[in-house]
């Protein structure tokens, strides 16, 4: 089969969710993500992005729509897509009176894989695990137990990766670690979707982002042309004296004389000009002296924070 006609690693249509209580955590979502693909899903608290990941991987029944994993129905065929699944959740579930390698190897046989000690040596070593392999897992620190999750859902060698919130409270070392082995996967060709409160990690590491609001998705679009669109940059001038009050002469630049009068600030959109010269050939002009001159340009968590308050504002 040519790649283009490979179906999507996931293709989820029309998915809803109502729970038990009548209340409705997805409200028809559609997404179609590619193999090899890195995408971060990106939302508030309770918005449902445990829910949708629960449902890829089968834990979840939901109440609507349909969901496919490597072109297989998550319904039908709960066997095939799960067997292309590995899942890091959230919360930690595994046998306190298990050592870490019982566990690994048990969690490799349960999807049906043949014993591969090689392998799961592999695994645990790049997880820094090895050393530990003949521990209890009750006798691991938290951040151990979380690296086993990793390294159980790694076992069976997945084609797709759901990371739930990896490196939620984990340490700089064991999170520098993941980001490792995800870059590893990811030249394998592993489709990989996480979630995260951190949107610098989005940041660095998503192809795409999807931003889940209240149950739906407002926002799938490639990281770099999310921030080229959405993002804004801020010029800054630092002036050598106080002004009291914006000179009319520089009305049309569309600046703010920050309180205290030393700074000039300017916003316009990332793909705009910054017009940085001519206005301060404008400065010169009008003898204002400056002393420093700086652009910033927004970060993916302004852009989330912005679309997040903007939906809310309009819901
Ligand atoms: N079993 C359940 N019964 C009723 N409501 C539920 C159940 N599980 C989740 N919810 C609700 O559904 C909504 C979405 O929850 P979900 O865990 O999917 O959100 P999330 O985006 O993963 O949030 P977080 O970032 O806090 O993990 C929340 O309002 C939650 O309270």
């Amino acid at each position: 089969m040519q790649p283009s006609q490979r179906p999507p690693a996931v293709s989820i249509q029309g998915l809803t969710k109502h729970y038990a209580n009548g209340f409705q955590a997805l409200k028809g979502v559609d997404l179609d993500i590619q193999r090899g693909e890195i995408f971060a899903l990106l939302g508030p608290n309770g918005a449902g992005k445990t829910t949708m990941i629960s449902i890829v991987c089968g834990l979840v029944t939901p109440s609507g729509g349909r969901v496919t994993v490597g072109g297989f129905d998550t319904a039908r065929d709960y066997r095939a897509t799960r067997s292309l699944i590995g899942l890091v959740p959230q919360e930690l579930t595994t046998d306190a009176f298990e050592t870490v390698w019982a566990t690994v190897n048990f969690s490799r046989g349960l999807f049906g894989k043949p014993p591969d000690a090689a392998l799961v040596e592999q695994v645990l070593r790049d997880l820094t695990l090895w050393d530990k392999r003949h521990e209890k897992m009750m006798a691991l620190s938290g951040g151990m137990k979380r690296r086993v999750m990793i390294a159980k859902a790694l076992s069976h060698e997945p084609e797709i990766l759901f990371l739930d919130e990896p490196t939620a409270g984990v340490d700089v070392e064991l999170r520098r670690d993941m980001w490792e082995m995800v870059r590893k996967l990811r030249e394998r060709g592993v489709t990989i979707i996480l979630t995260t409160h951190y949107i610098e990690e989005a940041e660095e590491m998503a192809d795409r982002i999807g931003v889940i609001r209240q149950g739906q998705l407002i926002v799938v679009q490639e990281k770099k042309a999310l921030m080229k669109q959405l993002g804004k940059k801020q010029l800054t001038v630092e002036l050598e004296h106080p002004l009291e009050a914006l000179p009319a002469e520089l009305a049309e630049w569309n600046l703010v004389l920050k309180p205290g009068g030393h700074t000039l600030q300017r916003e316009f959109l990332a793909g705009e000009g910054s017009g940085v010269a001519p206005l301060l050939r404008r400065l010169g002009e009008l003898g204002i002296g400056y002393t420093d001159v700086n652009t910033r340009q927004s970060s993916l968590e302004d852009i989330f924070v912005s679309l997040v308050h903007e939906e809310g504002a309009r819901a």
